[in-house]
């Protein structure tokens, strides 16, 4: 990969390469854009095919970030760091302090948080190192694991995408077909359960399958499945980019909400689905819940006023609808659209002089 051509084509700031050869780190922190703000993003720790796919993984995440703190309304860039390893077997304290350091290096550019394969015990000991890190455990006063509060914002965004398809917002009798039932997904579970949802789950880990399955009287399936299964709603929540080429045109479901980044493996994906007549809830809006959660430890963390905001995700979502059904483009396209426009207003009155303390005039007696 030409990682200069990739920088320049997407516009990213910086990429930060970090090693350390005693804990086994090797890390990349990408920083997309941090017009609105430092960047916020989590932590991936995932075990790449090549060190390509790793660059690859940050980069387009990291931009996810930007645009979807955008569109939350956050004051905040976007950035996001994978962790090349094994989370169940290349975890140490250590190798989570040498990434501390390294954040602490970028003096409150960037902030970090979970992602797949991290946790909060795994902020705790980054912790150590950084202030720059959210989603600690909450006796240090922060929110502890995002994950519910995600899930809370996906299920008001599946039932804002419902109510587009079904002409109503409940989800009673209606089957949802879950991908991943890791720390989001059990939770959305939970909301579709009590609010009597038929749900079918999968996953490539069967003891998830398993706890599942009891927990919410779920049909359970093999992981390939998913694409092929009769339901109304299909609610990817494990990696990216399982709509593609091989899965679109078995996809059987009116809706697509779920929690996982990148859903859409290219843009022509999102424009088949818009072709199609499916209403796709877009990844980064829909999944906006941890960082509007972890966002708020940095005005002091109250758990009753993350819950409320959260809930502008289903207005959110709606109001992509109408852009998309006014302008007869497809939702990722109107997405993109409103996260822009904060951006560029955000960049074009910034654009003003301003004698603030880091402007050569400021030094000036
Ligand atoms: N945790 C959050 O607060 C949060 C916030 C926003 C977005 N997300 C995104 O939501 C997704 C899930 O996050 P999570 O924190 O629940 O992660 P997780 O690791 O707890 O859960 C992911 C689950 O997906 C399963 N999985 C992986 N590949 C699979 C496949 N091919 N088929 C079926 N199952 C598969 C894993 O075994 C795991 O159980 C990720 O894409 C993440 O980036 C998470
Ligand atoms: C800041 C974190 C809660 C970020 C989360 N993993 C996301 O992708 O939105």
């Amino acid at each position: 990969m030409a990682i200069f051509v990739e920088m320049e084509k997407y516009d990213y700031e910086q990429v930060l390469f970090c090693q350390d050869k005693n804990s086994g780190l090797k890390a990349i922190i990408a920083l997309h854009d941090t017009t609105l703000g430092p960047a916020l993003g989590g932590t991936r720790m995932w075990t790449y095919a090549t060190e390509e796919a790793a660059v690859e993984d940050a980069l387009r995440l990291a931009k996810g970030m930007t645009y979807k703190n955008a569109a939350a309304g956050l004051d905040l860039g976007g950035g996001k760091t994978v962790i090349i390893g094994d989370p169940r077997k290349d975890k140490n304290p250590e190798l989570f302090r040498a990434f501390g350091r390294y954040i602490q290096s970028l003096n409150g550019r960037y902030i970090t948080a979970e992602d797949v394969g991290t946790t909060v015990e795994d902020m705790d000991l980054i912790h150590l190192e950084t202030d720059y890190v959210t989603g600690i455990s909450p006796e240090f006063g922060s929110s502890g694991n995002p994950s519910p509060v995600t899930a809370y914002g996906v299920y008001m965004g599946m039932k804002a995408a419902a109510k587009e398809a079904f002409g109503s917002d409940s989800l009673e009798g209606k089957t949802v077909a879950v991908q991943g039932v890791g720390n989001v997904a059990y939770s959305l579970c939970e909301h579709l359960y009590k609010e009597g949802a038929k749900i079918i789950v999968t996953d490539i880990n069967e003891q998830a399958v398993k706890r599942a399955a009891e927990a919410f009287k779920a049909t359970a399936i093999d992981p390939d499945d998913i694409y092929d299964v009769d339901c109304d709603i299909y609610a990817p929540c494990a990696l990216g980019a399982t709509i593609n080429d091989e899965t679109i045109h078995r996809i059987k479901a009116k809706v697509i909400a779920g929690s996982a980044n990148n859903q859409l493996k290219l843009p022509k994906h999102g424009d088949m689905l818009h072709e199609k007549g499916i209403v796709y809830a877009p990844d980064y809006i829909i999944n906006a819940g941890g960082v509007i959660n972890v966002a708020d430890e940095l005005n002091g963390y109250n758990r009753n006023r993350v819950m409320k905001k959260v809930e502008i995700i289903y207005h959110n979502i709606n109001r992509i609808f109408e852009i998309s059904k006014k302008s007869d483009i497809p939702t990722y396209v109107a997405a993109d659209r409103m996260a822009e426009e904060r951006i560029a207003s955000v960049r074009a009155s910034r654009n003003q002089f301003l004698t603030n303390g880091h402007h050569a005039l400021s030094r000036r007696k």
